[in-house]
């Protein structure tokens, strides 16, 4: 089977510092779709690392090839399309929640499925939400919610998620984790998803990408990770976790 996702000798150089990389050497390929957990401490370059998958950002050494073609042979828009990324901090775009809903379907000329936006605001226990209101003020865990919904109606093939239930209450991220579950069965969708939460990379993911020590240190099924971790920075990365007695 030839990889849907394929990174190759991939580096980016620290921007403060040309000298230095934030990473280097990465090498991963994707066959099957799976919810693959990105785990490291702060500043590994986990959300740079999304941001170049999704075009956002360029590498300064190495290529990413979607389907076989690296992200120049593709047209940005239909890159962004198939390739979606969820930041952290929700964007809204100015107007409604409507608006914001509608928003994909605009800019890739596609039909809005009003069907599927309300299924999937069910999901993820926004069901009382107004459509009509303005999506600036809406809370910042209402907005990551939205922002999911607003990728997801695009049915991307492969979604980049950064830690997108930081701002949930544990319902609601109970909620988004069953939801993303569903989802990658259903539509045979790549999830990539960066997590500080252990248990919830544990949930959700089949496999993990551990970036320590500059690089992706650990390219993993999930279950042998998190049973033994083959190098000594994951191992501590771990200890430090459950010392903490946290997830
Ligand atoms: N636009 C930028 N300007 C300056 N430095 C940047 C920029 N983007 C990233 N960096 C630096 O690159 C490094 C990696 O950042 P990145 O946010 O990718 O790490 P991370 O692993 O996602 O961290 P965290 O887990 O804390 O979110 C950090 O040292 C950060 O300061």
């Amino acid at each position: 089977m030839s990889p849907i996702l394929e990174i190759t000798d991939l580096a980016k150089y620290h921007p403060s510092a040309s000298e230095s990389y934030i990473f280097t050497n990465i090498n991963a390929s994707i066959t099957e779709p799976e919810i693959i957990a990105v785990l490291g401490g702060s500043g590994q370059g986990k959300s740079t690392l999304l941001r170049i998958l999704s075009s956002l950002d360029r590498p300064d050494e190495g290529a990413v090839r979607f389907k076989g073609q690296t992200v120049d042979e593709w047209k940005p828009r239909l890159w962004r399309m198939n390739v979606c990324y969820v930041a952290q901090q929700a964007v809204m775009l100015p107007g409604t929640v409507e608006d914001n809903l509608k928003a994909p379907s605009k800019i890739h000329q596609q039909e809005f499925d009003r069907k599927l936006a309300e299924h999937l605001m069910n999901r993820v226990n926004l069901v009382g939400l107004d459509w009509a209101g303005n999506a600036e003020q809406l809370s910042g865990g209402e907005k990551q919610r939205l922002a999911l919904i607003r990728s997801l109606l695009l049915r991307p093939q492969i979604l980049l998620l950064d830690e997108v239930t930081s701002a949930l209450d544990a319902y609601s991220k109970q909620c988004v984790e069953a939801l993303l579950q569903d989802w990658r069965e259903r539509y045979s969708t790549t999830i990539i998803w960066v997590t500080h939460e252990l248990e919830q990379a544990r949930r959700v993911s089949s496999r993990v990408w551990f970036m320590g020590a500059n690089t992706l240190l650990e390219d993993r099924a999930a279950d042998s990770f998190f049973q033994a971790p083959s190098t000594e920075t994951a191992r501590k990365f771990l200890y430090a976790f459950s010392a903490q007695g946290g997830s």
